[in-house]
Order: C-alpha cells, then structure tokens, then sequence
C-alpha cells in the first residue's frame, strides 16, 4: 500500500536504506553501484530504488532538505515499510581549520538549531547520536579504502542562508566538524522507533575560503563516501 509520499509497494524497500538529500543523487547511487535496480517510488521525483550490492538487499531513498522533508520520509520508511537501518549520504559545509574539500565525516553525534527534538522529548534538550556500530564500522570501511575522514559532532541547520554567520567560528572551537540540514532530526527518529541510524557527508563546500564544489559533482562524484557507506551495510550484517 502507498503512504502519502511514497508510491512503492510492501517489501519494495530493503531494511537498509541509504539516504541522499538529492534524489538525483539517489539515481546516480543506485545505477552505478547496485546490482539490479528499480525503481520503486517517484511520488513528486523524490526516487526511491532498491537493489543489492555484494549480494544484499540495499534501498537508495533521497529526503529532500531540511529536517521537516527528511522526517516525513525516515518516518514513512520505518513505520510504513520496515526499514531497519538508516543511513544518511550527505554533502555538508566546513568552518573546521582541519577539515578539507571532499574529506568525507562520519557524524556521532549532530547539534542544531532546530527546536524539533524539544518537541518530541518533552521540551528537554535530546542529544542526536548515531548508532555506534554504524560509526565503528564506517571507521574501518574508511581505513580499509583510504579515504580522509573525521568522526565527531556536525550541526544540522534549519537555514542555508543563516542570519548568524558569526556562528561558523563558534562551531568550529566547539570542533563541529561540518554544517548540514537533517541528521539531528532523522537521529531522533531512529531511536523513537527502535532502528539504527548513521550520517555520512562529504565536504563540499568551505565557508572560510569560499571553495566549493559544484552541483554536478555534488550529484556525481561522491564515491568514496559512498563506497564507505556500502561497505557499512556490509560489514554491519542484518539490521538489529
Ligand atoms: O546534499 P544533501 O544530501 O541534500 O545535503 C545538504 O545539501 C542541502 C543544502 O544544499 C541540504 O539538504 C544539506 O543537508
Ligand atoms: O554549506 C553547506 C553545504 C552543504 N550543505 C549545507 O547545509 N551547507
């Protein structure tokens, strides 16, 4: 049966499901690293396809921007179709002297400024966090690959187009790594329902120098970050 977003059938999802903001990004995922996909939702182009890589069952569902869009779809994901694991593929900003263009961060925990998870825990401050199993493993998928990355605290904005830039620096000395838009709401929702949950972005942009990738190779070019979030699944076994 279709939810109110979603147009796939029952079983159409894998319990693992990766998750691009882009669902252009979720195409180029799924056509060059799963083994047979199909596409199972477009309801308003927010694609949905499921495939397997390496013989498991892997799901690709874009969320769209901001946490308000990734909830509705995490949501629907979990309590609609079962899915058991949720792991998000990002492009994200720096402020961090550390962090480069293309490092790819592996999110413990995420800060924000949205007020979405006083709502949901009874006006008390809830620290999002990933599920460790999830963060260990994409360590080792990161080493066993090669590729630069930084685990820690990112910050998951409500606004782009911030009125506080003045913040960028305080993020930094607080060591948030990157600044994205979702993983601090979609951690909550995974605990609410019992699932796991991971944030993995590349860097794509540098908010100090201005440097910046474009859209294009923010849609087609992040394989490192997702070789390591494949491998995650991998290594991760079925869902718990
Ligand atoms: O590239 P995605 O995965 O969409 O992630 C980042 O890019 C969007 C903003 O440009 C926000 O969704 C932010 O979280
Ligand atoms: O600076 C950036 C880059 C990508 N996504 C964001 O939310 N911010």
């Amino acid at each position: 049966m279709a939810t109110k977003h979603m147009n796939a059938a029952p079983g159409d999802f894998a319990p693992s499901v990766l998750m691009p903001g882009d669902p252009l990004r979720a195409r180029y995922i799924a056509e060059k690293w799963l083994d047979e996909p199909r596409r199972v939702t477009d309801v308003r182009n927010m694609w949905g396809y499921t495939g397997s890589y390496r013989g498991i069952p892997v799901s690709v569902m874009a969320h769209g921007m901001g946490i308000p869009s990734a909830s509705i779809y995490c949501t629907e994901l979990v309590t609609e179709y079962g899915v058991k694991r949720l792991i998000r593929v990002g492009s994200c900003g720096t402020t961090h002297p550390d962090v480069k263009l293309r490092d790819v961060l592996i999110a413990m925990g995420a800060s924000t400024d949205s007020n979405v998870n006083r709502m949901r825990f009874g006006g008390f401050d809830l620290a999002p966090l990933a599920t460790f199993s999830l963060v260990a493993n994409a360590v080792l998928a990161a080493e066993e690959n090669q590729v630069r990355y930084h685990v820690g605290n990112i910050f998951s904005a409500d606004l782009f187009y911030t009125p506080q830039p003045e913040m960028f620096e305080t993020m930094a000395k607080y060591n948030v790594l990157g600044v994205e838009m979702e993983a601090a709401g979609i951690y909550p929702i995974a605990a609410e329902h019992g699932v796991e949950a991971l944030a993995i972005c590349t860097v794509s942009d540098d908010i100090v120098s201005g440097d910046a990738l474009s859209s294009d190779e923010r849609q087609n070019t992040f394989d490192e970050m997702i070789t390591v979030a494949l491998e995650t699944v991998r290594m991760s076994g079925d869902p718990q």
